[in-house]
C-alpha cells in the first residue's frame, strides 16, 4: 500500500518543492492550504492512510502553529516546517511531541526530508527494545520512538529482554539502561552479544554524563553505541537512526553479495553455503547417514543461444527473469540458485528421485507453457533438466552426476527431465 503524506502550506513555491519532494519518497501528496482546508479533508479520511504530516508553522488561519496540534490529536506523526529559525520558536515547537521540524532554509533542509519520509516508512518495519526498570522512563522513551513510526518492546529485567529478543527478530536496536532489574546494563549486553552479532543487533548504553568509566565498559561490553544521560530530543534520534542505518546497511550488502544482479536468486556461493549448512544441521546427519532422501537439479534453458540472437539480449535478460519466478513460486521451500548464465541448480532436502522428477516435470510443462511478452516480442522456452537421488556427503559429487543427466537430456531432444534410474 502508498502511504499518503498530509501537506498543510499555503505558500506556493515552498508547496511545489514540498510535492516534488514527497513524490521522490515515493508517497501520495494531499494538498491543504489551511488549517481549515485540512479538517474538512479529514472529515472524510481515515488518519490510518496517513504515514505523517508535513506542517506549515505560520498559516494564515494558524500563524502560531496551531495546525501542529490538530494533527498531533488526530494521532499522525508530524514534521514541521518554518521560515522561522529563531531559537524561541524552535523551542516552542520541540516542546510538542513532533517528529521534527525543519527550517525552509536551503535545499538541503529538503533533501533531509525526502530521507526523514523515506525513514518513517522504514521504522514501520523495525523493532526497538528498551531495557529499563522504570515503567516511566520505558513509557518515556517509547513515546518518542512511537512518533518515529518505531515498533517498540520494553523490558524491565535482562531475562525479559533476552526473551524478548528470541521471541521478536524484527527488534534491531536495543537500548539498555545502567541499573536493571536482575542485573547490570553490561551484563545483558555481554550475554546479549554471544547471541547476536553487531551486525544483527545494534545496542546503544545509555549513562549519566559523569560516568565515562561506564561508557567504555558499555562498549568494550560489546555495545555499538553510548548516549549520556540527559539527552536531548534531537540527539537521542540521530544516535537512533544511525544504529538503525547501521544495520540495514549490513543487510543490504549482505544481500547483494548473496544475489545474482540480474534475476535477485540467490547465487551459486551462497548457494553453496546454504546447502552445507543444511547438510551439517541435524536433518542432514539422516540425509548423509542415507536415512533420508535428497535431490539435485540442474536446469537449463534450450537454445538460449538463439533467443539472443533472434530477439536480442534485452529479451534473453527478460525470459531469465521470467524463469526465475517461476523456480521462486515452484521452489520456494527448497534451495535454488542462479548457478550463471542460462542455468540453474536446486537442491530438494527429504525429496527422493520419484517426487522429484514428477515435481521437475510439471515445472519443465508450466514453463514451455508460458508465453512471454516484452516489447512487443513473444515467444515461449523450454529447458532440460538432470537431476539425481544418489545422496553424498559433498554436494560436489552430486553436481557431476546431475550434469551427466542434463547432458543426456539436451542429447535425447532437449525439453525433458533425466533422473538416476
Ligand atoms: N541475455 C542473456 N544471455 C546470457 C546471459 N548469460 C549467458 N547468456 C547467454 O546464454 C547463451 C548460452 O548458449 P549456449 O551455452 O550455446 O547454450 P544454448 O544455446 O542454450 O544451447 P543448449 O544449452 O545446448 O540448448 C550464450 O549466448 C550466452 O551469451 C545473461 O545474463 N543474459
Amino acid at each position: 500500500m502508498k502511504f499518503k503524506v498530509l501537506l498543510i502550506e499555503d505558500g506556493e513555491s515552498s508547496m511545489r518543492v514540498l510535492k516534488r519532494v514527497i513524490g521522490k519518497a515515493n508517497l501520495d501528496v494531499v494538498v491543504a492550504n489551511s488549517l481549515a482546508q485540512a479538517k474538512l479533508i479529514f472529515n472524510t479520511t481515515s488518519p490510518e492512510l496517513y504515514l505523517c504530516a508535513v506542517v506549515d508553522y505560520n498559516l494564515p488561519d494558524a500563524p502560531h502553529g496551531q495546525a501542529i496540534n490538530f494533527t498531533i490529536d488526530a494521532f499522525i506523526p508530524t514534521i514541521v516546517i518554518t521560515d522561522e529559525v529563531d531559537e524561541d520558536v524552535r523551542e516552542k515547537i520541540l516542546a510538542k511531541p513532533v517528529v521534527d521540524y525543519i527550517p525552509k532554509q536551503n535545499a538541503q533542509m529538503f533533501e533531509y526530508l525526502s530521507r526523514l519520509l523515506i525513514r518513517l516508512e522504514k521504522n514501520k518495519q523495525i523493532g526497538v527494545l528498551l531495557v529499563d526498570k522504570s515503567r516511566v522512563n520505558r513509557n518515556k522513551k517509547s513515546a518518542l520512538l512511537s512518533r518515529h513510526n518505531f515498533i517498540t518492546f520494553e523490558a524491565a529485567s535482562s531475562e525479559q529482554a533476552l526473551h524478548t529478543l528470541q521471541r521478536h527478530p524484527l527488534i534491531k536496536l536495543m537500548l539498555v539502561e545502567e541499573e536493571l532489574a536482575d542485573e547490570l546494563g553490561i551484563e545483558l549486553v555481554s550475554e546479549a552479544r554471544k547471541l547476536y552479532d553487531k551486525d544483527q543487533l545494534s545496542i546503544i548504553g545509555l549513562s549519566p554524563s559523569n560516568s565515562s568509566s561506564l561508557l567504555a565498559r558499555f562498549i568494550k561490553s560489546g555495545a555499538n553505541d553510548f548516549l549520556r544521560k540527559p539527552y536531548c530530543h534531537e540527539e537521542f534520534f540521530c544516535r537512533v537512526v544511525q544504529n538503525v542505518e547501521h544495520i540495514e546497511q549490513i543487510d543490504a550488502i549482505r544481500r547483494a553479495a548473496n544475489s545474482d544482479y540480474l534475476t535477485g536468486l540467490p547465487n551459486r556461493r551462497h548457494f553453496f553455503n546454504q546447502v552445507n549448512s543444511t547438510l551439517i544441521r541435524g536433518q542432514a546427519s539422516t540425509l548423509i547417514r542415507g536415512q533420508a532422501s535428497m535431490s539435485l537439479a540442474l536446469i537449463d534453458l534450450d537454445n538460449f543461444k538463439s533467443i539472443n540472437d533472434t530477439y536480442g539480449h534485452d529479451f534473453g535478460d527478460v525470459v531469465l527473469k521470467e524463469v526465475s519466478r517461476m523456480i521462486v513460486r515452484h521452489f520456494s521451500r527448497f534451495h535454488f540458485s542462479r548457478f550463471g548464465g542460462e542455468e540453474f541448480c536446486i537442491f530438494l532436502a527429504n525429496v527422493g528421485q520419484k517426487e522429484a522428477i514428477d515435481l521437475l516435470n510439471t515445472f519443465r510443462e508450466d514453463v514451455s507453457n508460458k508465453i512471454i511478452k516484452s516489447k512487443g516480442i513473444t515467444h515461449s522456452c523450454t529447458l532440460s533438466i538432470g537431476v539425481t537421488s544418489r545422496p553424498s556427503k559433498k554436494i560436489e559429487s552430486m553436481l557431476t552426476i546431475a550434469d551427466e543427466h542434463l547432458y543426456k537430456a539436451k542429447a535425447n531432444g532437449r525439453n525433458q527431465v533425466v533422473g538416476d534410474l
